[in-house]
């Protein structure tokens, strides 16, 4: 599994691997850094022989891994500009010394060193190599980047974007695309593209991702991401204990979503209960039964008010669907009818299209208190139990909620600009204060786990997926997963349901284009996507085909 770590974390083992029992020197991890960078970088280019590049060198030790990189890359047989932003004199030992090593390469004819831009006639020139290059590589600023882009790094970051948009360079990031915050992702200057983040094609980072490589906006900046180790001694790398976060990736899902056994039976895939919805949103129900449906749950019941029940029988005819009491919303009168049933059901999810009634609160209350099954709780549900800490805690971590921002802003009483300062944190104290598994939907959707408060960072979704109904199957989705075989524990469920809903989003954006495509189709690709999750795993025996077949 792919771990996520912060600049303190990074700046930590580097002290460790260079100071502590290790006593690496400081010039051969930079000498690592940049050698990855040429070698990945080169391998991902095709090679650099005959290539024009312009590197920039930031004034930090990212700039330090800059002068390396430019060895490396004129004995592969690129011609290389370099500019030198910083003071010779400024830089640490390390990155001093690899710019002596360099200067003894420099010439007029394959390794230019060029000092920064200042007068129109330096800044005409750098356009005109910027546009006449095949390559740019960005070794302004890595992690020690914060705030704005100062001058002169915001001019030529924007030349830079410029020439890439042109169509003119491929732009290489070392470490982290200069002007995105490494602990964040937040970017320069925010929205406004004066002084924005540098957008590279690839970046090449060191030991492990950075949490700014995958939240949004930062994200957008890093193009093909590939970490490298430099180097560094592996318990170091083990050691990112404190606080961990996680990318999945499908490695990690196919661990967790196994083949069925070939002599299971419906009883072995789990009894899902969804009880939603209310007589104004019978859709938000259907649809998340539909999501259980198509996650292969075993049987699939679907509980909803008496009035609402009309519009949901024979929709969809795998659906089991039964009314509750008479009315168009739930209430506390109809919990002992869920109660009694809730001791047949694997799990139950509620929420919706629940509609935000106090006496649907009631109800939610006195099945809450009552059942004994994993829950699910979404949408209504979430903001209905908003001041419920208690409650939701004393459940002992048999609780999945999935809140978008704006009903996370809701329950956790933080304001938006709060959450997005630091969503990992957020959503690691959130999911210990109410002993829940917390999923918070957004890009990226992170998941928190209950019980270790480990964070996983969804790899997959898009832009297409940003409209009404997702949530809602993906919480079928969840359930379903919960009563998945072999599944070990709610946070994988969790974990693989955000996952797959995300990888059947990115399959609607590839057959329908990038938007428009619906809840409910992006539910019916799941079983192509599970297929090609299996594609890689060998079968067990009993189900390899006797005669033909591959
Ligand atoms: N031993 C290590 O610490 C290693 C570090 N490595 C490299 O070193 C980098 C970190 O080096 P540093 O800590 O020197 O940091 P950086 O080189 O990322 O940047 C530091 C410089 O950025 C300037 N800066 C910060 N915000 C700015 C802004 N808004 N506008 C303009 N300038 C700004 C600071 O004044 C400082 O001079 C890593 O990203 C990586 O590339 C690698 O060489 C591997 C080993
Ligand atoms: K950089």
């Amino acid at each position: 599994m792919q771990k996520i770590t912060t600049a303190a974390q990074m700046r930590n083992m580097d002290r460790i691997a260079m100071h502590g029992v290790y006593a690496m020197a400081p010039v051969v991890l930079m000498e690592n850094a940049g050698h990855a960078v040429a070698e990945r970088a080169g391998a991902w280019l095709d090679g650099w022989d005959g290539k024009d590049v312009v590197l920039f060198c930031g004034k930090g030790n990212n700039g330090g891994d800059g002068f390396v990189i430019a060895r490396h890359i004129l004995a592969a047989g690129a011609r290389v500009y370099v500019y030198v932003l910083g003071k010779e004199e400024d830089y640490s030992d390390e990155a001093r010394q690899h710019l002596h090593t360099l200067q003894q390469l420099a010439d007029e004819e394959t390794c230019l060193l060029l000092s920064a831009p200042q007068s129109d006639a330096d800044w005409q020139l750098l356009q005109k190599r910027l546009l006449a290059s095949s390559v740019v590589i960005d070794a302004m600023l890595g992690t020690g980047f914060h705030g704005s882009l100062r001058q002169p790094l915001a001019s030529i970051v924007a030349e830079v974007n410029a020439a890439a948009a042109a169509g003119a360079v491929t732009v290489i990031a070392v470490d982290m695309p200069t002007g995105v915050n490494s602990d964040t992702g937040a970017v320069s200057n925010g929205d406004d593209d004066e002084d924005g983040p540098l957008f590279a094609d690839m970046t090449v980072t060191f030991g492990a991702l950075k949490r700014g490589l995958v939240l949004y906006p930062g994200r957008a900046c890093a193009g093909h991401v590939e970490v490298d180790p430099i180097g560094m001694p592996g318990p170091l790398l083990m050691q990112l204990e404190e606080n961990p976060a996680y990318l999945l990736q499908e490695s990690d899902i196919a661990e967790i979503v196994v083949p069925r056994s070939p002599d299971s039976h419906k009883g072995t895939h789990g009894t899902i209960a969804i009880v939603t919805g209310s007589s104004q949103m019978a859709g938000a129900a259907l649809m998340a039964a539909h999501g259980a449906v198509r996650s292969g749950a075993g049987k699939v019941f679907l509980r909803v008010p008496g009035a609402t029940a009309p519009y949901c029988i024979g929709v969809q005819p795998e659906i089991m669907v039964r009314g509750v009491g008479t009315g168009d919303h739930f209430t506390a009168a109809d919990a002992d009818e869920i109660i009694a049933e809730s001791k047949n059901w694997s799990v139950l999810a509620m929420g919706p299209g629940l509609g935000r009634d106090a006496e649907t609160k009631e109800f939610l209350l006195k099945v809450l208190a009552a059942v004994t099954c994993p829950v699910v709780l979404d949408a209504d549900a979430l903001n209905l139990l908003a001041g419920e800490k208690a409650l939701i805690a004393s459940r002992g971590s048999r609780i999945i909620m999935t809140p978008h921002l704006a009903e996370f802003s809701r329950i956790s009483g933080l304001s938006m600009a709060e959450i997005k300062a630091d969503p990992i944190a957020a959503a690691r104290q959130f999911a210990s204060e109410w002993k829940v598994n917390l999923v918070l939907k957004g890009a990226p959707t992170l998941i928190v786990s209950a019980k270790t408060g480990n964070v996983y960072v969804n790899s997959t979704g898009n832009a297409g997926m940003a409209c009404g109904g997702m949530g809602d199957v993906l919480t079928g989705m969840i359930a379903a997963m919960i009563a998945h075989q072999g599944m070990s524990d709610l946070c994988s469920a969790a974990c693989a349901g955000v996952y797959l809903h995300g990888a059947a989003g990115d399959a609607c954006r590839k057959d329908h284009g990038p938007y428009g495509f619906t809840p409910m189709e992006t539910a019916d690709v799941l079983p192509q996507v599970l297929a090609s999750l299996e594609e890689d795993l060998a079968l067990p025996i009993l189900q390899q085909p006797l005669i033909g077949g591959k």
